[in-house]
């Protein structure tokens, strides 16, 4: 993996345009994330120990706006189960480039590894095939709020029974105080990590437009609507958290 550091919001600009996933982020992408969001590492490598628990024979297993991979990776580390197939989907074609040349290496280095298939399209727009294990690690929260509801029934829908939905997302909070509280540590972590005040106010701003964080309680309740049974929190590291819905 690259291990470029992230500098993109380090000068001051003119005007912060909004986030997206281009080659300038592909290229720190690894570092971005781990510096950014706390726990990342800890999620990604038990979303694999997870989905070992869920797949079912000949299914397969999604990694949904999948980035670099490194969810299907933990996958491929962790899943044994027998005739299961990896799709990993990503919209942004830089991304997914990248991600090809990341598998092939993994190809190269360990054997007897699930096979999978790296799409560039919209998770939106897909056609699902009946899936024992679906991750939308830290995905869900750059989907148009109007849009999450009926792709979550979608997955509800192609997910057999003994099956998952691992969702990771960054969280708002009702309370004040709580959201508040949970801010400042988010920035106390980013700082912690190397990121520069003006890094921090920049990278705010350009993700504001694009990443629209729920609560927990709008997660389950969303989850529940679009025909889930049940809604457990099995990870939160401040305000990020990860979930296992089942069908
Ligand atoms: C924060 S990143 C996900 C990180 C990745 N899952 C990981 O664990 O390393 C969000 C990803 O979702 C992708 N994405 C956003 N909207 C999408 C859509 N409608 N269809 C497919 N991918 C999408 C972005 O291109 C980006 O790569
Ligand atoms: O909330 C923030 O400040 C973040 O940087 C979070 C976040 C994310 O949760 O995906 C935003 C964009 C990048 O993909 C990496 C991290």
């Amino acid at each position: 993996m690259s291990k470029e550091p992230d500098r993109i919001f380090a000068k001051p600009l003119a005007q912060v345009p909004d986030f997206a996933f281009n080659e300038d982020v592909v290229r720190v992408f690894p570092d971005m994330i781990k510096r950014s969001v706390p726990g990342y590492p800890t999620i990604v490598e038990n979303l694999g120990v997870l989905a070992a628990q869920f797949a079912q024979p000949n299914s397969v297993l999604y990694d949904l706006g999948s980035s670099l991979g490194a969810v299907t990776q933990a996958l491929r580390r962790h899943v044994r189960t027998d005739g299961c197939r990896v799709i990993a989907v990503d919209n942004s074609a830089a991304m997914v480039e990248r991600c090809r040349e990341y598998l092939n290496g993994q190809d190269s280095m360990f054997q007897e590894l699930l096979p999978v298939e790296v799409i560039e399209g919209d998770i939106l727009a897909l056609e699902f095939h009946p899936a024992s294990v679906v991750a939308l690690n830290f995905t869900l929260q750059f989907i148009a709020p109007d849009q999450r509801t009926a792709l979550l029934s979608r997955i509800r829908q192609s997910l057999l029974p003994g099956g998952a939905l691992i969702l990771s997302e960054k969280l708002r909070f009702n309370d004040t105080e709580e959201h508040a509280l949970l801010t400042d540590l988010h920035v106390a972590f980013k700082r912690a990590n190397g990121y520069s005040e003006l890094e921090i106010a920049q990278k705010r701003s350009a993700i504001e437009n694009v990443m629209k964080p729920d609560s927990l309680e709008e997660h389950r309740e969303r989850l529940l609507a679009a025909g889930f049974s049940k809604v457990v929190p099995w990870f939160q590291c401040l305000n990020f958290a990860s979930l296992i819905a089942l069908p």
